[in-house]
């Protein structure tokens, strides 16, 4: 299971939270990576954490003032870049133009949905994995997993019958190791996570918590 941190614009110590996370992919042997913001992606890559990018535009080298260009995520040190989050939605047009940008310089790929039919769609433009993350759980105490099992199968399922090469994550409430193995349980090869970790007392311990069942 790949746990993907995305500390969104939350006030927390980005360096701090790549640190531990760096430390408990290390000792536990986990796919651990952070996305934060854009203007502190070098700060967490310099830590060896694996680091993406929270969003990409649909653009190349050029007059693009206030764009998130693909290869200066990929010079910050990002491997891998998020897609149309819920809190950023983008048209289709421009999720695929943004999937061609992360290519060019080879960052992984997952675009958001908000429900099966979404997921299938994103599917369908061919990024590396997509993740469902039902709006209304996102920032709340209770898993995805548990609270609507159901549209994280639906969404393997609807993704699957696209496209079997693309891994389906999931997100929303996903605070612990059980609920990381709830995930796996229903379908998921990853989860999508951001405030049990980024508002946590102690990321380092959170972060331990969420791998102990991997
Ligand atoms: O939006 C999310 C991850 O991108 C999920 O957020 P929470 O983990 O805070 O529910």
């Amino acid at each position: 299971m790949f746990v993907l941190v995305n500390l969104k614009a939350y006030p927390c110590d980005p360096v701090a939270v790549a640190e531990a996370a760096r430390d408990v992919a290390d000792e536990s042997g986990a796919r651990i990576a952070v996305a934060p913001q854009a203007a502190h992606l070098a700060a967490v890559a310099d830590t060896g954490v694996e680091t993406w990018a929270q969003h990409v535009s649909p653009v190349e080298h050029g007059s693009h003032t206030g764009s998130t260009l693909a290869e200066a995520v990929a010079d910050a040190g990002a491997v891998g870049t998020l897609l149309n989050h819920s809190e950023n939605r983008i048209k289709l047009a421009d999720i695929d133009g943004s999937l061609v940008a992360a290519d060019r310089p080879g960052l992984e790929t997952v675009v958001c949905a908000n429900n099966p039919d979404q997921a299938a769609a994103a599917a369908a433009l061919g990024p590396d994995a997509v993740a469902v993350e039902p709006p209304e759980l996102i920032g709340g105490d209770v898993s995805v997993a548990s609270a609507d099992p159901a549209i994280v199968e639906d969404s393997a399922a609807a993704v699957a019958a696209v496209d079997d090469d693309v891994d389906l994550f999931c997100g929303a409430g996903v605070s612990s190791g059980e609920d990381v193995s709830a995930a796996a349980d229903l379908g998921a090869s990853g989860v999508l996570l951001a405030s049990g970790v980024a508002k946590a007392d102690d990321p380092r311990a959170v972060l331990r918590d969420l791998v102990s069942g991997i």
